[in-house]
């Protein structure tokens, strides 16, 4: 017989046992097939990114930082200088995966920093600290996107109505998801959510992640493909709208999933507030608005063909296909961050989280 798999027994990103692979989910195969494949090269690891088999901004930053890890455990040099530079090679190739979800590069910029903090230590002592930090990196995700969730519990009540776009959950970060870590803990406290998942074209992320998770967790999810999400506000069904981010600018706009600006404007229709669920590693304060986002553009057939049997549109049509929007500040009710929930005017509020967060990290808490 068999055994019943459930995707929340799996870990979306980790490290193998002896240290020399990145061990991921492959999304591309879910809701079908949990597969788990290992990553040990820097093609490898860009493919994965690059191809959403890890996807999701907390995701991927873990992903980039095990993988900067065990690229930079292969350089064969004991001098500091050379092993530098190879690292920066490793580091702007990862890099330039994708664009748009700032995790990547935050993560990687802050493996980086171990090596020019310690200039005096050995290569294998260096190893070490990227090890640790990378570790490090991971265990954050985990308890910001749990304190994300109690942050977010603070703006519902039991038996709400939420919509959610995409997929912010368990499988876009190590545990709780972002904008899934209020409705796990509420199921953890049994307050009955009643949630409506965008199946989220092209890729299919709410159909094929976002539902398969809450679904596998015993939450009650509703499946809905994105033009229906106008009906469930209008029908009164929603009394929240939590989504995740790939890039906060300075001033509130946010870049998550194509369709997320469109899900925002018509909640403003019917007045159904939109949190936007937001790890500070998430927030860019040196971009400055939407504008200044680099969104992500993918390939046609994700739009023709990928999902059906023979091709859906006709051969050689134009076709624009942005992996991702900008949410204006304006339409956002809150940003959820694990320092508390930042509101209008973000240009200020903002800057008060982060300086809430330096505060902390300074007193070592
Ligand atoms: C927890 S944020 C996840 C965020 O990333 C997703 O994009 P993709 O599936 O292309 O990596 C989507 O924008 C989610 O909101």
């Amino acid at each position: 017989m068999e055994i019943q798999r459930n995707i929340m027994d799996y870990d979306t990103v980790s490290l193998d046992d002896d240290n020399s692979a990145v061990v991921i989910i492959d999304q591309t195969k879910l809701p079908g097939n949990i597969e788990l494949i290992s990553l040990k090269t820097a093609q490898e690891i860009w493919d994965a990114i690059y191809l959403l088999q890890v996807r999701g901004a907390p995701a991927i930053g873990v992903a980039a930082a095990y993988g900067i890890y065990i690229l930079a455990k292969g350089i064969d040099t004991q001098d500091y200088d050379t092993f530098y530079a190879e690292f920066k090679k490793q580091k702007e190739y990862l890099d330039s995966s994708r664009p748009t979800a700032v995790n990547l590069s935050w993560a990687l910029n802050r493996m980086e920093q171990v090596i020019i903090r310690n200039s005096d230590k050995t290569v294998p002592e260096l190893k070490q600290l990227l090890k640790k930090e990378s570790i490090k990196i991971q265990e954050e995700d985990i308890r910001v996107c749990r304190t994300i969730g109690e942050y977010g519990l603070s703006l519902v009540k039991p038996g709400d109505g939420i919509l959610t776009h995409c997929n912010a959950g368990k499988l876009a970060a190590s545990k709780y998801g972002t904008a899934t870590a209020p409705i796990y803990l509420g199921q953890e406290k049994g307050y009955g959510f009643r949630v409506f998942a965008d199946e989220t074209r092209p890729l299919l992320q709410g159909a094929r992640l976002t539902a398969f998770e809450l679904y596998a967790s015993g939450v009650d999810v509703t499946l809905i493909c994105d033009n229906m999400s106008a009906t469930v506000m209008k029908n009164g069904w929603v009394n929240a709208v939590f989504v995740g981010c790939d890039r906060v600018a300075a001033n509130g706009d946010t870049a998550n999933k194509i369709g997320t600006s469109v899900v925002a404007a018509v909640a403003k229709q019917y007045q159904v507030p939109v949190y936007i669920c937001a790890p500070t590693s998430t927030i860019d304060l040196s971009t400055p608005n939407g504008d200044a986002i680099k969104i992500e553009q993918r390939k046609p057939e994700e739009v023709t063909e990928m999902w059906y049997q023979e091709r859906m549109a006709p051969e050689g049509v134009k076709v624009f296909n942005p992996a991702f929007d900008v949410t204006d500040h304006s339409l956002i009710a809150g940003i959820v961050t694990e320092y508390g929930i930042a509101r209008a005017p973000y240009s200020e509020s903002l800057k008060e989280i982060f300086a809430k967060k330096e505060a902390i990290e300074a007193e070592g808490v």
